[in-house]
């Protein structure tokens, strides 16, 4: 600050009328002697605090198209591009009373700031201006593609329960719903589905009619419609490129938007410019009940699937598992139809391109087993088997995480990482830290990441024809043995009978396991009779030469209450020699009631655990459960019996035998 000495002593600054304190020179100056320097760092290129928060985000959405924009060979400007892209979005989110999408935006609603590109409503009909509601003057805002980073911001910022764990994975709640609801489960039943879908009993597609799924669509898309902003995932499902669904998901969730981006297959930038019109898409209003006064409602949850119209619509549970899972079914009705195999199974590849799969009921273990360190994964619980081999239908995994522990499956706990969807589970509040063992909120905890956090994933996820079909079963009667080599016949009765059993909630003291048969070890998610299946997996375990196994990854020593769960250690020593081949020429002894062939010595397991027989201390109890469990299998076939397998009338015969005989 320059200051004078005026002639008549007095002491004066530059500006001569002293009305306050002197004024502060911020610009630079000719004088550069006068500015103190500091040369510590230059400082920030802005004007304002607006200006310096907005250097912080480097625009890298390509304003030029990656690729020469063409649309049917036809040239189109990026703006075209946008604006179609946006006139497909309110088109998906059309009402179907009022015959016009909503007016959408593309953007945060919270970034006033920019000024984004306006579609307007897509008009079917000329639309009466009298009829004209609130919804039709109003905006909603697509969050289209978003990444994890900012999925997580918003989450954090506007969903009750969102935190980041200390493992930088992204802890959720799904609300009143912690598993899926098969009993809420609808399918339009019309000209298309009426002859080739499983109906009637033991089907688990319940009917309703086309006018039903309008009325819970037109709720749905209102709801979504309603709101500020919705979020949009267009992604793909099935690696196999010849038989890739896109698929569109609309979403009211950061949490939903976010766990489809790690279950589906996230397309590369230029896939999504190209993406176009979806293949199917679901609407998920799931914080939005259903209305229990419309016709086949029998609850305030619905999961609708309209194979016509190519749509699902869900109201009324958050439960993400309900949307792959919807989805798998989709591709049940699909791929049959293209005579490829939908499979329920997980599968992985050896060093030597021997691929298996593991196919078992939610929690006998085909996640844990086909995450194995020594092999590559191709996928953890979706797959199609093809004419050129298996291909998974998913771009994630979602793993139960009650009791997971870093020593037992490493993998699966290094994958709950930053950009992980943590359902459900419980932390310390103060670190972060999540107790895997708690199970406050559920004991269906479940992590949902991209299969790359896998280190040896299969990327592209597709792989050469089985060698191993791995039968899973959680037995908690501990009964069935650890093990057993299973002929086509057998391989095929187990794979229908889909048995496991579960003990329900280990806290209000011991209950009896209860046995669950479920049809090709996935009924909640078949689209057509089992035998079809059954008939389409005979023909290519034939044709391919794969063997079947039965692993049983529940009780050993008694059931559930007096002995205890097969050692996960075990499991995967006998996984190991079926693998290897090592098992394939052990020796071998049959079991009484189901005849199954038990390998007498398997290294890493103690022997006397092979056969169950030999483990239970109460010999009379181990044949009366034994004879027990034989009588629900018997049962549970009886509806099955009238149906013939494939066109090989003997292979049908020889299906029937191979169940339990007593
Ligand atoms: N012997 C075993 N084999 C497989 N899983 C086991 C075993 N013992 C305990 N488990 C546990 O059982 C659960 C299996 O669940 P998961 O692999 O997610 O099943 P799925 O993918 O078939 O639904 C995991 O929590 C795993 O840690
Ligand atoms: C997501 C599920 O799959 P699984 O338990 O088979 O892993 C489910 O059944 O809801
Ligand atoms: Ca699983
Ligand atoms: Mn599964």
């Amino acid at each position: 600050m320059a200051s004078n000495v005026l002639g008549n002593g007095e002491f004066s600054f530059d500006n001569k009328r002293r009305t306050g304190l002197p004024k502060i020179q911020t610009q630079k100056t000719d004088d550069e002697n006068v500015v103190c320097h500091d040369d510590s760092a230059t400082p920030v290129k802005a004007q304002t605090l607006d200006e310096l928060h907005s250097l912080q985000k480097k625009k890298s959405a390509p304003t030029t198209p990656i690729k020469s924009p063409h649309v049917f060979g036809v040239a189109v400007s990026e703006e075209e591009r946008q604006k179609q892209q946006l006139q497909s979005i309110s088109a998906s989110l059309a009402s179907l009373t009022r015959e016009t999408g909503p007016k959408v935006v593309k953007g945060d609603p919270a970034r006033q700031a920019e000024t984004p590109k306006v579609q307007h409503p897509v008009h079917h009909h000329p639309t009466p201006t009298l009829n004209v509601s609130d919804s039709g003057l109003k905006f909603t805002h697509i969050l289209y593609n978003l990444s994890p980073a900012e999925l997580y911001e918003q989450a954090i910022k506007y969903e009750k329960g969102s935190f980041i764990t200390s493992s930088g994975a992204l802890a959720t709640l799904s609300g009143a719903k912690t598993g899926r609801s098969p009993r809420d489960k609808r399918v339009v039943r019309d000209e298309t589905t009426e002859d080739d879908l499983w109906w009637g009993k033991g089907s688990p597609n319940i009917e309703m009619d086309e006018q039903t799924f309008l009325i819970n669509r037109e709720r749905a898309v209102d709801y979504l419609c309603s709101l500020e902003k919705v979020f949009v995932n267009d992604q793909f499902l099935n690696w196999d490129p010849n038989n890739r669904i896109k698929v569109r998901i609309v979403s009211a969730r950061a949490y939903h938007s976010l766990f489809m981006h790690n279950m589906c297959i996230r397309p590369t930038p230029e896939e999504l410019e190209d993406f176009g019109t979806p293949d199917f898409t679901i609407y998920n209003a799931g914080q939005f009940p259903c209305n229990r006064y419309t016709h086949y409602m029998t609850s305030s949850t619905s999961i609708d699937i309209n194979l016509a119209r190519r749509e699902m619509v869900i109201l009324g549970t958050q439960y993400a598992g309900e949307m792959k899972k919807g989805l798998f079914g989709v591709m049940h009705y699909l791929m049959p139809k293209r005579n490829i195999l939908s499979l329920h199974s997980g599968c992985n590849m050896g060093k030597e391109g021997d691929v298996a799969l593991f196919f078992g009921l939610s929690g006998t273990g085909k996640t844990t087993l086909s995450t194995d360190h020594n092999r590559y994964l191709i996928g953890d619980d979706e797959h199609c088997w093809s004419e050129h081999g298996v291909s998974n239908i998913e771009g994630g995994c979602y793993a139960k995480c009650i009791d997971l522990s870093r020593e037992k499956e490493p993998d699966i706990w290094n994958a709950i990482k930053f950009g992980t969807v943590l359902e459900n589970v419980v932390f310390e509040d103060h670190t972060r830290e999540v107790d895997y063992t708690d199970k406050s909120v559920t004991e269906n905890t479940r992590a949902a990441y991209p299969i790359e956090y896998i280190p040896n994933a299969k990327i592209p996820c597709v792989g050469p024809h089985p060698k191993n079909v791995i039968l899973l079963a959680c037995d908690a009667f501990g009964v069935l043995p650890p093990v057993s080599k299973l002929n086509l016949a057998q391989t095929m009765y187990h794979f229908i009978s889909g048995y496991t059993a579960l003990v329900a909630g280990t806290e209000d003291g011991i209950k009896e396991p209860t046995a669950t048969f479920s049809a090709c070890f996935g009924a909640a998610f078949i689209m057509l009779h089992p035998t079809k299946y059954a008939a389409m997996l005979a023909e290519k375990m034939q044709k391919h030469g794969a063997t079947g196994w039965l692993v049983n990854t529940g009780w050993s020593g008694g059931s559930y209450g007096s002995g205890s769960r097969i050692k996960l250690a075990y499991t995967r020593k006998i996984i190991d020699a079926i693998h290897s081949g090592a098992l394939l020429n052990a020796e071998y002894k049959k079991t009484e009631v189901f005849g199954l062939e038990i390998p007498t010595a398997l290294k890493g397991v103690p022997s006397e655990i092979l056969d169950p027989a030999n483990t239970w201390p109460d010999k009379k109890a181990h044949k009366d459960t034994l004879l027990k469990l034989g009588g629900l299998f018997r049962k549970n076939f009886e509806v099955f019996t009238n149906y013939k397998i494939g066109t090989d009338g003997n292979l049908t015969e020889e299906i029937l035998a191979a169940g339990p005989t007593f």
